[in-house]
């Protein structure tokens, strides 16, 4: 049948109390209740298959492990599981003392005789006996008067006194008695309040503090809006008898969705306790959910006396006992309620969270509170033992500041806001086409193709291998150079696994890249925009950069690029941001080919050379090596009309520094021998060592500051004048257990009464140490020295 036109030939709505003078609304949120769960009964009771005692063994023990000190533990009379698993719980001390457990019955004789029977020997327990009290169930399901109804309650009341004062004489057992007139809600106010003081009247015992009777006040079926509830709660707090002797406990349903709600203004209206079960298990919409009840005041500021610090494990026990899944939305606890996919959210959480920290910070030094204020975040989700993972998702519907807070949480990079917008359309652009939702790999994975950064798997057409940046002095001949304008920026790049010995001049480092680029590669860009900032702390700090480049000559060109670089030094991440960015730019154009001419008027310089020698022999020149070893080659090109093969490049090189890579030089005037070197105090060493003098071998000593100076000392009695290290260089060759090490010494050769000279010198070794040595050795050979006789 469809829904009705006019329900209220239907529906009967709720009877308001008529309490004018109502204080609830006034009164103050943020009284804490004792709270009842009733999982393993009320929500128990309503589960297709209710819980095995093992079942309801691991709920119990997570209950107390969350603080709760009041347990509905059973329907004893129901079965004998339920049975059992009471008995258990007692002869097997699973109840803390501090822990009262509670057992229903309905008033019948037989059943609360096996009810008490099921508690006997525990330390301490509620016996909870209920029967509905509304004119529905007195005329319908129980045909009794008002009278009757009272009767009922008060007989029963009687035996329950009876036999627990007789289980307390037997076992010791220390009773307390709650007493639910069942459809509370349904039930004429006043003729609640009248069964509820003949029960206690009953019961003889009700007296202050933990003699307090409780009286549990049932919505059975949620029939009202919350503001009915607490009416109802208020009045009867109002006008029952010696409220002191009271324990007014709230036992909402959810069947409008207003169980929270109910209960929350229950409180506001007088009541002390709260049944209800966690995440809201029970009958048709369930109970009232204590979870959300306790993490609701804890967001004001409360402390619930509940313990969730790890609600995954709340979550999973209940979701293994009672067979349910909880909602992804369900409030607290589900799947995404501490998520954002939209993109205004996010980026005010972004936002939330950086101002957030500076706040703190400012706060800490202060000692004042660190308030969590975070929008769209209500609750930090460390506090429930959640992290931060899920905060920010990304789909179709994000926007960059989501995007850029998973960057940085997962890459620890703070893009700039134009780099954002950059970075979104990339995102955007794959959410969209794939419509799915782009997970944190996703996102990262995408970061670092795009920007070619984090290892040999992204990196782009071009990388850079290694820079020195000098200062470049300028035309003034007092200058020394240390407060000159320009840079030098003498590397290595490798271009499409080519590596390129380049050279530029700028204001700073990273103009004069881009000078060299321009220079060899014929890229020709202007930077528009840098930013950087610090990773980490102290010593493992990293500097990151970020630059935008544009076509040079066209600051305000509608297309742009950015690229990211990370380095322990300053000058080198921007530099690697620069290469970034111009990977991007540079997509799949065509580059200019190393090309070699040395002749006369010949295009090519002492860097085309270097390029070269680095790619035939893996060695990385340094600047003054480039231009000696330019100088040879222009002497042997004239001889050779202007033209000189790669070849006979790198056959040239070897002969000029008698270089052979790994071994020792061939014919030498200092050859070297076996060595050692020994440690003195700081960095002083002692080669102790045979040198072979013009093929004869002498064993030599030699004390310096370092393993080159001592070995240079070592040979310094055997001739004449002095050698001296005028320049020192050294890099690594290849990579992993296959890596060495290549140096490269300038010796300089002075003996009275003739000119100085000097030469180059080359080693490799597997060892740092014996590779400079190599190369003193292999310098000193190429330098005319007078050996004694
Ligand atoms: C709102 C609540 O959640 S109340 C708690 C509800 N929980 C449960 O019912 C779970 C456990 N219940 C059971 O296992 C069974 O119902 C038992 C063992 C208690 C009783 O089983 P049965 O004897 O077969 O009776 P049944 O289940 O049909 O109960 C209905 C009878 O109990 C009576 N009854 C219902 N509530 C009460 C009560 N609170 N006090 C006294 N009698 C009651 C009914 O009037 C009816 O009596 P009738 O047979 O004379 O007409
Ligand atoms: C037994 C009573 C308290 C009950 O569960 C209810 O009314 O919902």
């Amino acid at each position: 049948m469809p829904m009705l036109a006019d329900p209220s030939q239907k529906y009967k709505g709720y009877t308001p109390v008529d309490l004018p003078d109502r204080k609830w609304p006034a009164q103050k949120y943020g009284k804490v209740p004792i709270w009842l769960s009733t999982d393993l009964r009320d929500g128990n009771q309503a589960l297709a298959n209710p819980m095995t005692i093992e079942q309801k063994t691991t709920f119990f023990r997570q209950l107390v492990k969350v603080g709760v000190k009041e347990i509905e533990v059973a329907y004893p009379a129901a079965s004998d599981t339920d049975f059992q698993f009471v008995r258990g719980l007692i002869e097997n001390n699973e109840i803390p003392d501090d822990t009262w457990i509670q057992v229903l019955t309905p008033a019948r004789e037989d059943l609360i005789r096996r009810t008490i029977d099921s508690v006997a020997g525990a330390k301490q327990a509620i016996i909870h006996m209920y029967n509905a009290t509304s004119p529905t169930f007195r005329e319908v399901v129980f045909r009794n008067s008002k009278e009757e109804t009272v009767e009922l309650a008060i007989s029963h009341t009687k035996l329950v006194r009876q036999l627990t004062e007789e289980c307390t004489a037997k076992h010791g057992t220390k009773f307390r008695y709650e007493y639910s007139p069942e459809t509370f809600t349904q039930t004429e106010p006043n003729f609640a309040i009248e069964v509820c003081e003949a029960v206690k009247a009953t019961w003889g015992k009700a007296g202050p503090g933990e003699d307090r009777i409780v009286f549990n006040l049932p919505a059975t079926v949620e029939i009202a809006p919350p503001n009915h509830y607490a009416d109802l709660i208020e009045y009867f707090c109002r006008n029952i008898t010696e409220r002191d002797h009271v324990i007014v406990s709230l036992h909402p349903h959810n069947d409008r969705g207003c169980g929270i709600a109910a209960a929350e203004l229950g409180m506001l209206a007088g009541g002390d306790r709260i049944e209800g079960c966690l995440f809201g298990n029970g009958e048709r919409t369930g109970n009232v959910d204590i979870v959300a009840l306790a993490l609701n005041l804890y967001t004001q500021g409360v402390s619930p006396n509940l313990d969730f610090s790890d609600i995954q494990s709340v979550i999973d026990t209940v979701t293994q006992c009672t067979d349910l899944p909880i909602h992804p939305r369900y409030p607290w606890a589900g799947d995404l309620v501490y998520t954002a996919f939209s993109g205004s959210h996010q980026d005010a959480i972004k936002k939330g969270f950086e101002a957030q920290r500076i706040r703190h910070a400012t706060a800490a030094q202060e000692g004042t509170p660190q308030y969590w204020d975070i929008p769209y975040l209500p609750i930090d989700p460390a506090d429930l033992g959640q992290s931060y993972e899920a905060v920010i998702r990304v789909n179709s519907q994000s926007g960059k500041g989501g995007i850029a807070y998973l960057v940085k949480q997962h890459l620890q990079l703070d893009m700039p806001r134009k780099m954002q917008v950059a970075f979104y359309q990339v995102i955007q652009e794959v959410s969209d086409r794939e419509a799915r939702e782009m997970t944190v790999e996703d996102i990262t994975n995408a970061f670092r193709s795009t920007y070619h950064y984090g290892g040999s798997k992204f990196a782009g057409r071009l990388s850079l291998r290694n820079f020195k940046i000098s200062h470049e002095p300028g035309d003034d001949p007092n200058d020394s150079g240390d407060e000159a304008p320009g840079r030098r920026f003498d590397g290595t790049v490798s271009v499409d696994g080519v590596y390129r010995v380049v050279r530029g001049n700028g204001n700073g480092p990273l103009s004069s890249l881009l000078d060299a680029l321009k220079a060899h590669l014929d890229l020709d860009f202007a930077i528009r925009d840098y930013t950087e900032h610090t990773v980490g702390e102290g010593q493992d700090s990293k500097a990151a950069s970020y630059v935008e480049i544009v076509p040079a000559g066209d600051r305000k060109s509608a297309k742009s690029w950015w690229g990211v670089g990370l380095d322990s030094d300053i000058a080198g991440s921007g530099l690697r941001a620069l290469i970034s960015a111009v990977n991007s730019a540079i997509g799949d154009r065509t580059l200019p080919e190393l090309k070699l001419s040395v002749g006369f008027n010949a295009q090519s310089g002492a860097e085309d050379v270097a390029s070269l020698v680095v790619n035939a022999l893996g060695l990385e020149l340094p600047r003054r090596l480039q231009t000696s070893f330019f100088e040879v080659v222009q002497r042997a090109a004239r001889e050779s009309s202007g033209e000189i093969s790669y070849e006979a490049l790198t056959n040239l090189f070897k002969s000029t520094y008698r270089f052979q890579s790994g071994t020792d030089a061939p014919t030498a005037t200092f050859a070297l021998g076996p060595f050692k070197l020994k440690s003195g105090e700081g960095s002083k060493r002692t080669f102790v060592g045979e040198v072979v003098f013009n093929g004869q071998s002498k064993a030599v000593t030699g004390e310096g500051n370092g393993p080159l100076s001592s070995s240079l000392a070592s040979i310094h009695s055997s001739i004449e004048g002095v050698l001296t290290i005028r320049e020192y260089s050294e890099h690594s060759i290849g990579e992993g257990t296959e890596v060495l090490a290549a140096s490269y010494v300038e010796l300089l050769y002075e003996i009275p009464g003739q000119k100085k000279r000097s030469a180059w010198g080359i080693g490799t070794d597997t060892d740092i140490s014996a590779s400079g040595i190599k190369a003193v050795f292999n310098a000193a050979s190429s330098l005319d020295v007078v050996v004694k006789a």
